[in-house]
């Protein structure tokens, strides 16, 4: 059986030589970047911490004043977070609190633990090292270096940096625009009686919320309409105004639907096999400006491409850096002796002995698998494991957003 099948990484080279990356910038408050694609690198107009600062509650000393632990000084002020205190003279201390700058003098901080203060006085039961409990000021970032990388996705950590900069703003690449719909004489929407021989739409549920996680602006056109004229309208409305028109279903050799002639009809199209397994046929091509892709309907087969495929399509196309996902290199905690030709993409849990366990049905319907795992493995084709062999993990924190 020979049907000319394209290797998973041929398929996925041409679908990125087709990326044309957004280049519209808009300007975002920080507090709404969550999710966006940074546009431009970003300096930090501040060191941070701006100034040295305690990192304990406790006293600010000079480390040179003790000598041994049990020395007494006089307490000369009282330093709390948010406030400058005075200089610290030779042979005292200073009450001071975490995050409260360190007077001019003082080298060290004593946490209060370690300390026992008694009327004026605090006697200090260690002797510190110089820099003890101190951060010091430009530590973490030191003024005018780079902060973020232009082509970052937004996450918590990284809003959070550039807040604690004072950047009110970051420019984002606007988010990408995707047309959605699925094909099927046989869907019904969940809510909707289930006639014989129909199936829910949990495709449209599926990709929907993937859109959604990479941050892109999802029209949802529903159920392509049954009639040739109506799906090229369709297409061509949802090329107005859309980078991409994403599909599910219709694209393996059946004659039920007419996506794939009216995808010829309004713009490209080719049906590709790939060596994959699930998710073997995939069609790619332009309807007028935009980019289409056809996913396969069977609902796991989906999921993978969509996670392997076209998330790597989106994220390039928003200017992503970064958008080949992290694998993991784990034990297998299974066998899997009946390799395929395809390259396969596994339904897979790490345990908590952090080894590999699978799901026992692999079948691209069974979308209880995807439930079940919390991550793929990728399997070369042709190649057997056996238990305690290393395999690729691809963990879902890595492909769900
Ligand atoms: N003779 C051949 N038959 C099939 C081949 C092949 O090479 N030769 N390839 C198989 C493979 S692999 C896949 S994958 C599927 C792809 O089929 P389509 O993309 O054409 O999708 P449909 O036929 O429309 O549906 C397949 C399956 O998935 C269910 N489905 C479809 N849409 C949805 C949805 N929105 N939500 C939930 N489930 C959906 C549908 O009911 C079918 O069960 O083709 C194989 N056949
Ligand atoms: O490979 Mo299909 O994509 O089996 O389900």
């Amino acid at each position: 059986m020979n049907d000319n099948l394209l290797s998973f990484d041929d398929a996925l080279a041409r679908l990125l030589a087709a990326v044309r990356p957004l280049r519209e910038i808009e300007l975002v408050d920080t507090l709404a970047a969550g999710g966006r694609v940074l546009a431009s690198a970003q300096h930090s107009p501040i060191s941070l911490p701006p100034l040295d600062n305690a990192a304990m509650d406790g006293y600010a000393v000079r480390s040179a004043d003790i000598a041994a632990p049990g020395t007494e000084l006089p307490v000369s002020q009282r330093i709390a977070a948010g406030s400058v205190g005075s200089a610290l003279q030779p042979g005292t201390a200073a009450r001071i609190f975490t995050g409260a700058a360190l007077p001019a003098g003082a080298d060290a901080v004593v946490m209060q633990e370690r300390c026992s203060h008694h009327g004026e006085h605090v006697r200090v039961d260690h002797c510190p090292a110089v820099g003890e409990h101190v951060r010091r000021a430009g530590e973490d970032i030191a003024a005018g270096r780079q902060l973020l990388p232009a082509g970052v996705r937004l996450r918590a950590p990284e809003v959070a940096l550039a807040a604690a900069v004072g950047l009110a703003q970051l420019p984002v690449l606007r988010r990408l625009r995707v047309a959605l719909m699925c094909t099927g004489n046989e869907l019904v929407m969940p809510g909707d009686p289930l006639p014989p021989g129909g199936i829910y739409n949990s495709n449209r549920f599926l990709l929907r919320s993937l859109l959604n996680a990479l941050g892109c602006e999802c029209t949802d056109f529903g159920i392509v309409p049954d009639r040739l004229d109506a799906t090229r309208e369709a297409l061509r409305r949802a090329a107005e105004g859309h980078d991409l028109i994403l599909t599910s279903g219709g694209v393996s050799v059946g004659e039920e639907d007419h996506v794939k002639p009216a995808v010829e009809a309004e713009g490209a199209l080719a049906l590709w096999k790939i060596a994959m397994k699930p998710g073997k046929p995939l069609a790619f091509g332009n309807v007028h400006a935009a980019a289409f892709i056809g996913l396969p309907g069977n609902p796991v087969s989906s999921f993978v491409t969509f996670l392997v495929m076209v998330r790597p399509f989106i994220l390039a196309s928003q200017g992503v850096a970064e958008a080949v996902p992290q694998r993991l290199r784990l034990h297998a905690d299974f066998e899997w002796t009946r390799p395929d030709r395809r390259r396969e993409f596994l339904r897979a849990r790490v345990n908590a002995e952090g080894t590999v366990n699978l799901f026992d049905r692999q079948g691209a319907a069974a979308l209880q698998s995807t439930v079940w795992a919390n991550g793929l493995v990728d399997v070369a084709p042709g190649t057997e494991i056996r238990r305690g062999d290393v395999v690729d993990f691809l963990p879902y924190g890595e492909l769900l957003g």
